[in-house]
């Protein structure tokens, strides 16, 4: 790392996760630089998924699971028990894998998460519109904001989904796999998106394609069954990997 001070907003200390009598995060530590992006990589089944849902505590909705260590967010232990977990997901964000936007029309899509956070009504519409401009949806939607979501491209659902996380006013937003439904154009739109949302917002992206970790992340972490191999410059892990398992992964040895 650069000898220039980074700052974090996501500190992991010792994180250990169970399904049941599966062991599958090991003694994880690591901080998350903020405002960049962060790209998980992996073979299948290294935890990487699992990692990510510990960032904003959507492993709770899995019975089986336990976790034990710490995971801060601004210095705030996110599993205290005094923890909101409707106030932690508004400020860490998500999109998943697959685009699924609900119901409704475009315009009531992004709205959704203002109107239940308690956004005055005569804010909303602007919220919609900064929320789709951002997402660069808007040129693409505006004659058609009352139309149903899923008559858009999968692409441009996977963009409305991400302006429906901006429209709540996260600080971090968690992508997993967030291309994988996607052709080549859509998928370079959202990494080209993604770029432009790291000046304001801190990025944790899960990805099985490592020309996309190269391209758009500035940080890499490493992982394989479940434990945290290598975390660096995503430039340095690439280029100068300092663990031989990195270097086989990232030759495509395995995975
Ligand atoms: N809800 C669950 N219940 C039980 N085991 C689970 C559950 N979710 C994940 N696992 C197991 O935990 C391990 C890590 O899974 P996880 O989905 O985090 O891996 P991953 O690296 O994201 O994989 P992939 O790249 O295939 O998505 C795997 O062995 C998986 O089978």
């Amino acid at each position: 790392m650069s000898k220039k001070e980074i700052t974090t907003n996501i500190n992991v200390k010792d994180l250990n996760l169970w399904y049941g009598e599966k062991h599958a995060l090991k003694d994880i530590s690591i901080d998350i630089p903020e405002k960049s992006v962060t790209a998980l990589i992996g073979p299948s089944g290294c935890g990487k998924s699992t990692f990510l849902r510990c960032l904003n505590r959507m492993n709770d909705l899995v019975k089986s699971c336990r976790i034990e260590g710490d995971v801060l967010v601004d210095d705030e232990n996110i599993y205290e028990k005094n923890i909101d977990v409707v106030d932690l997901r508004k400020k860490v964000g998500m999109v998943f894998q697959k685009p699924n936007p609900f119901p409704m029309s475009i315009y009531d899509n992004i709205a959704y998460g203002p109107k239940i956070h308690g956004c005055p009504k005569s804010e909303i519409e602007e919220r919609v519109h900064g929320a789709l401009e951002d997402a660069a949806l808007m040129r693409e939607v505006q004659e058609r904001l009352g139309d149903q979501a899923f008559a858009l491209s999968g692409g441009q659902q996977q963009r409305l989904c991400i302006a429906r996380t901006l429209a709540v006013k996260p600080e971090i937003i968690l992508f997993d796999e967030p291309c994988s439904a996607l052709d080549p154009i859509s998928t370079s739109k959202i990494e080209d998106l993604i770029l432009e949302l790291k000046k304001d917002y801190t990025i944790v992206i899960v990805t099985h394609n490592m020309q996309q970790a190269a391209r758009i992340s500035d940080y890499t972490a490493f992982f394989l069954l479940g434990e945290l191999i290598e975390f660096g410059k995503t430039k340095n892990l690439f280029e100068n990997p300092q663990v031989k398992s990195t270097e086989d992964y990232i030759t495509g040895r395995f995975g």
